[in-house]
């Protein structure tokens, strides 16, 4: 990691709002963005292409250390796409099926030490937001500001199941609750990198607060964390 770039990590469960508070904060600062959890999707998504089993770490760790993806920014930031072996999978990664997966694979300590460098190869200049569920206990624990955004299981359900509707998908709110509860357990049982927040992070529990309102607290503390424009 280099020492002169600055990184602000977000972490915190599924729906909480991080992909969207670090895409509007990596845009308002000019910053790059790097969103680990689609890593953990593409990992996923590869082992299902490759047939090989979500609970065997040594092939999953060989796929990950070899892992051919790419991650194409055009001039939008909100427009990146994810390419897998030279296939589009930006919308494949995101199913249901992606998530739980990738929270499985997630789970394997040789898979995560696996991925390490790569992500800290997003690192550079003028700066990186990085949104994760380790990004401040263990990818970036130098880094000089920390968040962690939570919300309660029922608004993060409520949360996914208005995204999904507003995107024509017929969904059960009940089926997306249990999804939630579930990937929560995994992700915060592991023994490997467990979703917690780091001991030097500001918690946000944004349950009844609107985006707007989030990103102004965000601002407001990286603002007295560090210097930014
Ligand atoms: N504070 C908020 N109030 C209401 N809706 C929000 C808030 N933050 C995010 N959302 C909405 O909730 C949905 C999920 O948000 P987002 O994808 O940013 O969560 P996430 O924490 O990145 O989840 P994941 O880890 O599963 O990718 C989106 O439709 C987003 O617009
Ligand atoms: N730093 C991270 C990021 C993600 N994961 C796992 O991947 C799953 C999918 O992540 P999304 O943020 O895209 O929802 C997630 O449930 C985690 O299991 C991780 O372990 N560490």
């Amino acid at each position: 990691m280099s020492e002169r770039s600055p990184v602000i990590t977000v972490d915190g469960p599924s729906g909480a709002g991080k992909g969207t508070i670090c895409q509007l904060l990596a845009q308002h600062l000019g910053w790059h963005l790097l969103d680990s959890g689609a890593i953990y999707r593409v990992l996923a998504l590869a082992a299902i292409h490759h047939d090989v089993e979500l609970e065997n770490e040594e092939a999953l760790t060989l796929l990950a250390a070899h892992l051919d993806v790419q991650f194409l920014t055009g001039t939008d930031i909100d427009a990146i796409k994810v390419i897998l072996e030279g296939e589009d999978v930006t919308t494949t990664i995101r199913t249901q099926e992606c998530s739980n997966a990738a929270s499985k694979v997630a789970a394997l300590p040789r898979v995560r030490e696996a991925l390490l460098r790569r992500q800290r190869a997003f690192s550079a200049a003028p700066g990186l937001v990085a949104d994760g569920r380790d990004m401040g206990t263990v990818v970036f624990s130098k880094a000089p500001v920390k968040i962690f955004l939570t919300a309660s299981a029922e608004e993060r359900a409520q949360r996914r199941y208005n995204q999904l509707q507003d995107k024509g998908f017929d969904v059960k709110i009940d089926r997306l609750l249990a999804e939630i509860i579930e990937r929560d357990d995994r992700d915060i049982n592991r023994a490997a990198s467990p979703l917690v927040p780091a001991e030097d992070a500001l918690v946000i529990d944004t349950s009844g607060i609107g985006i707007e309102d989030v990103l102004k607290q965000v601002l407001e503390y990286v603002r007295q964390k560090i210097t930014v424009a």
